[in-house]
């Protein structure tokens, strides 16, 4: 079984190795030659992981044709660029693909969740089916063999279980699901806590507030997760509280950096001037702001954080406006 690995970032590197380490047939695409120099005569990806080796056999590649023979195509590219991605490689396969998701997030403008572009963008004749490769993994920790969980979730139960066969391995454990909204926005929305999660380290709370917002972050995921056919099982899974966890707690987190530096600043001018990383809850913050609003989904801390980064109110008076809310019942 061939599989592409679209993306030389972070995350498609550390996939790639795993696939290279479990010595499946893996091929891994970028567009920056940079990176695929780095991997090819250097085995290493260091904008990413700076010295850390990585498998020797693992190859890169900046022909996008590597795609025509794939049985597996795993995108690995930021939320914004999965469409004009999908609508490359539509063009280019030949028969019925696996087209692996690790995107956390929804399409910039039409609100979509990743699932819903790739079905959308790769016609019928192409697609096996959408897996999720989701779950709590920083990409850091995966690069150097640390011991990982996450799902492989799918509508289709048969290809869930090609990719966890694929992926599974004595450092990264696959579990199959089938809760592809519940999953797919679970992860989405945590992006945006681990945002609020920064703010209040940056602002100096320590551990009873991070616990409060976990808390209280999972209860709104839960909830517009629920809106919109979620079930409210998968929100304890690795999809839920398992990424909320890792990303609300952990410095590797491009979204919790980022909350930080607003935070400790007070202020996000400074981090909407200056940021290159991928720091996938600044766009989802806004998208969970239209929808839970036309819905009528209270989800009171993405508010908080849309404000700060859309309106400009300042992180301190987010925090105090949250505590001093109406009070209430805790379910
Ligand atoms: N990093 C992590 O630990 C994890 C990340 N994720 C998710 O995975 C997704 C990707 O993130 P991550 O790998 O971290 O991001 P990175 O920023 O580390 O890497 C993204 C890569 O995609 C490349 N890219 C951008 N557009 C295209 C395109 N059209 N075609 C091919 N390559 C392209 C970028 O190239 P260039 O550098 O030239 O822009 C870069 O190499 C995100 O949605 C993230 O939430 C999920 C779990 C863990
Ligand atoms: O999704 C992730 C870990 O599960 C990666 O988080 P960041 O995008 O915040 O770095």
């Amino acid at each position: 079984m061939k599989t592409v690995v679209i993306g030389s970032g972070s995350w498609g590197t550390a996939l790639a190795q795993v696939l290279e380490d479990n010595q499946r047939d893996v091929i891994l695409y970028g567009i920056e030659k940079s990176e695929v120099d780095d991997i090819n005569l250097h085995h290493k990806n260091s904008k990413y992981f700076e010295d850390v080796s990585i498998n020797p056999s693992l190859k890169a590649t900046m022909d996008i044709n590597v795609v025509k023979e794939a049985d597996v195509v795993l995108l690995a590219v930021p939320t914004i660029a999965i469409e004009s991605i999908c609508q490359q490689i539509d063009l280019l396969l030949t028969k019925k693909t696996i087209i692996v998701n690790v995107s956390k997030g929804f399409h910039p403008t039409t609100n979509e969740r990743m699932s819903q572009v790739i079905r959308r963008c790769i016609s019928a004749d192409h697609l096996s089916s959408v897996v999720s490769l989701i779950g709590p993994s920083h990409a850091e920790e995966v690069i150097i063999r640390l011991l990982t969980t996450i799902d492989a979730v799918s509508l289709n139960e048969e290809d869930a279980i090609v990719v966890q066969q694929l992926f599974s391995n004595h450092y990264l454990r696959i579990y199959t699901g089938s809760d592809e909204v519940g999953s797919e926005l679970g992860v989405a929305i945590k992006n945006v806590m681990a945002i609020a999660s920064g703010i209040l380290s940056g602002l100096g709370y320590q551990d009873n507030t991070r616990a409060a917002l976990i808390t209280r972050g999972l209860q709104e995921m839960i909830r517009y997760g629920m809106a919109f056919g979620g079930q409210q099982q998968t929100f304890m899974g690795l999809t839920g509280i398992g990424d909320l966890i890792v990303t609300c707690t952990s410095v590797h987190s491009r979204n919790f950096s980022a909350g930080y530096q607003i935070g400790k600043e007070n202020t996000v001018e400074n981090f909407l001037k200056n940021n290159k990383k991928t720091v996938e809850g600044v766009r989802t913050a806004k998208i969970v702001h239209n929808v839970s609003k036309a819905n009528g989904i209270d989800m009171p801390i993405c508010e908080e954080v849309y404000q700060i980064l859309y309106e400009g109110k300042e992180p301190k008076t987010c925090a105090n406006d949250l505590m001093l809310r109406e009070l209430k019942r805790e379910f």
